[in-house]
């Protein structure tokens, strides 16, 4: 299998150069050439099987023969061996109709570790081989940065800085970032917002002196590996509700695009998804684009589902690439327009959009009502994200479609907005439960690309 980027302009790569190097070098993002497909029968086929056996099959043809079939196994055996549920990702009954998929029984407590857990062994495997080293630097608003801590701490031959928005994330996720004390772990606390975070990464990836001096490796959702990992569960929960032979239809907690586009890939190989819905908070800048084409960034406004406060969505790039018929010049004068402020998206292109994902957004006052009427009715204590994902669920479903949302974290992340909206304070698991007194450690920096990289040179001897 060949990847080849958005923008056109990168060298074609393999599964394991394209996980290995992150941003491609003309700033787009990685994806297969071509999207392998999965007949009814081999969807059916699924059916009874381990979370990691539907794992396999499904992602086998995009790693191809980069390890052989029982490392690869034997990679995702590791990855999910420490998941506290033994389906993984199980399905709850909300409604009639309306299913909640938990995907936050990983070791941080959000979806995050589906990808990133398969994306620890994966980079030690490859680097074991090689004998390489890299330096991971990501962007997170929460989630991200926890599960690659967890997911790399301790590794021989991974350094990694995790770039968080300075007082703008839950206590849970900045202790979850700060605790571990592995030397080759960084929590770094930038004075910004998300997309500041986000946008410096990206900057590093393009400052190609550094990027090449600091063996430089991402894994955000920019990572195509991290969108893979992610397909899986779309597979495993529509199944359980009889695809191949039904519909069912999904609603997403969307920020950085990520997981939707997932789902995205989980359709074009041949799931059938009736339809996939962004769900946004305040913060809505794709909902707004989908209604309106324009796509304008007019600053993060901090929401309780802090983990999607999010403007300039990554992986929205690669919804347009494909809306634009993979035409890569396009997209990338799309993104030369966003750099200047904002771009209008294509008729053609909105309507290939629309072909295939609806959008809802749900305000604050709404997310509190949604996680106690949701706690009233069912028993089920949700996240805010989730709750950001029932609420516009509620809205857009149909009787005729099962409706699959997706909950992003535990509730336990999150516990004061989850206490205010339902009275109910979420204990953490017991196996994080000395988490407020363990001892933190946290760089602050600046904004300022040139401290962040000065930063990272004095730890890594680069
Ligand atoms: C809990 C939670 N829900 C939803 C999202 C949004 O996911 P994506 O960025 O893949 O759209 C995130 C962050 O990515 C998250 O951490
Ligand atoms: N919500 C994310 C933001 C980064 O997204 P990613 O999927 O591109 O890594 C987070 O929690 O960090």
């Amino acid at each position: 299998m060949r990847y080849i980027s958005t923008r056109g302009q990168a060298p074609i790569l393999s599964f394991e150069e394209a996980m290995l190097t992150g941003l491609a070098r003309d700033g787009g993002l990685y994806l297969p050439e071509i999207i392998p497909q999965m007949s009814r029968a081999d969807i059916a086929a699924l059916v009874g099987v381990s979370y990691e056996e539907a794992a396999y099959r499904i992602m086998q043809p995009y790693v191809g023969d980069t390890f052989t079939e029982d490392e690869f196994r034997a990679i995702i055996a590791r990855a999910y061996a420490g998941f506290g549920h033994a389906a993984r990702a199980p399905l709850k009954q909300l409604d009639s109709g309306h299913f909640l998929l938990e995907l936050f029984h990983g070791p941080t407590l959000a979806f995050k570790d589906f990808a990133m857990q398969l994306i620890g062994q994966l980079f030690e495997a490859s680097l074991k081989r090689s004998g390489k080293r890299v330096c991971i630097v990501g962007a997170t608003s929460g989630d991200t940065g926890s599960a690659a801590i967890e997911a790399f701490r301790g590794l021989e031959a991974v350094d990694v800085f995790i770039l968080y928005p300075h007082g703008r994330v839950s206590e849970v996720q900045r202790r979850q970032m700060s605790t571990p004390s592995e030397d080759n772990v960084h929590a770094i606390a930038l004075d910004g917002h998300f997309d500041d975070c986000q946008a410096r990464v990206k900057d590093m990836f393009n400052d190609f002196e550094f990027r090449d001096a600091v063996g430089l490796a991402g894994v955000n959702s920019i990572n195509w590996a991290r969108v893979l990992a992610q397909v899986v569960y779309y597979f495993t929960s529509a199944v359980s509700l009889g695809a191949p032979h039904r519909k069912v239809s999904f609603t997403v907690p969307t920020g950085n695009f990520g997981d939707i586009f997932a789902g995205y890939i989980a359709k074009r190989m041949g799931l059938p998804i009736d339809r996939l819905v962004v769900a946004t908070n305040q913060n809505d800048i794709l909902h707004r684009c989908l209604s309106t084409s324009e796509y304008k960034p007019d600053g993060v406004i901090p929401s309780i589902s802090p983990s999607m406060d999010i403007q300039v969505s990554s992986n929205f790039e690669r919804a347009l690439f494909e809306a634009y018929d993979r035409d890569g010049a396009a997209v990338s004068q799309l993104m030369e327009e966003l750099g200047a402020g904002a771009f209008n998206v294509s008729q053609g292109a909105l309507q290939a959009l629309r072909e295939n994902y609806d959008s809802g957004r749900c305000d604050e006052d709404e997310t509190r009502a949604t996680i106690r009427d949701a706690y009233t009715r069912t028993g089920e204590l949700l996240c805010p994200h989730g709750a950001v994902g029932v609420k516009v669920a509620e809205e857009q479903r149909d009787a005729a479609t099962p409706m699959i949302t997706l909950a992003t974290a535990h509730p336990a992340k999150f516990p004061d907005a989850v206490e205010t909206a339902s009275g109910l304070h979420p204990p953490l698991p017991p196996a994080m439960s000395d988490l407020y007194e363990r001892e933190e450690r946290i760089t602050r920096v600046a904004n300022d690309l040139g401290a962040i990289e000065t930063l990272i040179r004095e730890r890594t001897g680069n």
